[in-house]
């Protein structure tokens, strides 16, 4: 069984995800990464694409020392399983992601990686080989969906949620919206790559819910199915 894919971005006012050349910006207050936190400690596992990892290294940990030991007392691990969408195997060694934090890691790599690369991964995380050029996001969920994944939180960036979309895999879809103007044609928006042209192809959402946190909105969108 696939996991469930659940997307979540903040966003400036204007829809960027950051600056034009990508550099992390606090956009969330306390009250909403209080509520990222819980939406990850919520789920079993949560992905990035290599392009955030280099660009924020971020560790994808539970923050909440509460939250951590509530999962802990539920049988599960303190975080959830971290994964990196990673076509050529760039994840460095050394990034937060593997180091810190207990718990598994799972690197989902393409057919080009530099086989030295994928086995220098292979010692601090499982590594999934699935598609040729690009990494195959479907067969990446059926692989999480076998190691007993239930849920999957996407927390970004642009261009690993549009190919998510772009495969009819995303399930919901948070948006917190704040309160900064950020700017720039080429900073990151919340489904970035070519975009797509005809109608047809848009993503159809249904508002679920919308709630004012901080100093900006929370958007909680359905993703429907076609
Ligand atoms: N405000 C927010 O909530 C967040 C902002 N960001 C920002 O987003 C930016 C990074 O975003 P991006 O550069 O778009 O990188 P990304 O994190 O979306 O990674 C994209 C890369 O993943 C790889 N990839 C392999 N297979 C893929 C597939 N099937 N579909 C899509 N990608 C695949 C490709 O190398 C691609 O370039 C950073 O500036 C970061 O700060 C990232 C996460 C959350
Ligand atoms: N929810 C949210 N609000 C913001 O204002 C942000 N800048 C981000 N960014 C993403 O959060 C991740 C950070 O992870 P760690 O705290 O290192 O675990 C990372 O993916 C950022 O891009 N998110």
């Amino acid at each position: 069984m696939r996991p469930r894919v659940i997307v979540n971005v903040a966003m400036s006012a204007d829809g960027k995800l950051s600056t034009r050349e990508r550099r992390q910006v606090k956009i969330s207050g306390n009250e909403d990464f209080a509520r990222v936190d819980r939406l990850k400690a919520g789920c079993d596992a949560v992905a990035v694409g290599i392009g955030t990892v280099l660009a924020d290294d971020p560790s994808l940990t539970v923050k909440s020392p509460d939250l951590r030991a509530e999962r802990q007392r539920e049988g599960r691990p303190e975080h959830p399983v971290r994964v990196v969408i990673d076509g050529r195997a760039r994840t460095p060694p050394d990034a937060s992601i593997l180091v810190k934090g207990d718990g598994l890691r799972v690197i989902a790599v393409s057919e080009r990686a530099d086989p030295a690369k994928v086995e220098a991964l292979r010692a601090k995380a499982a590594v999934i080989t699935a598609g040729k050029d690009e990494v195959d996001l479907s067969r990446v969920l059926d692989e999480l969906g076998q190691m007993g994944i239930r849920s999957l939180m996407v927390e970004g960036g642009g261009t690993l949620i549009a190919g998510f979309i772009r495969a009819g895999l995303a399930d919901e879809i948070y948006t917190y919206i704040g309160s900064i103007v950020i700017g720039g044609k080429d900073a990151p928006t919340l489904a970035d790559g070519g975009g797509w042209i005809r109608e047809s192809d848009f993503a159809r959402l249904v508002l679920a819910d919308v709630t004012r946190i901080d100093d900006g909105v929370l958007l909680h969108w359905m993703v429907k199915r076609t």
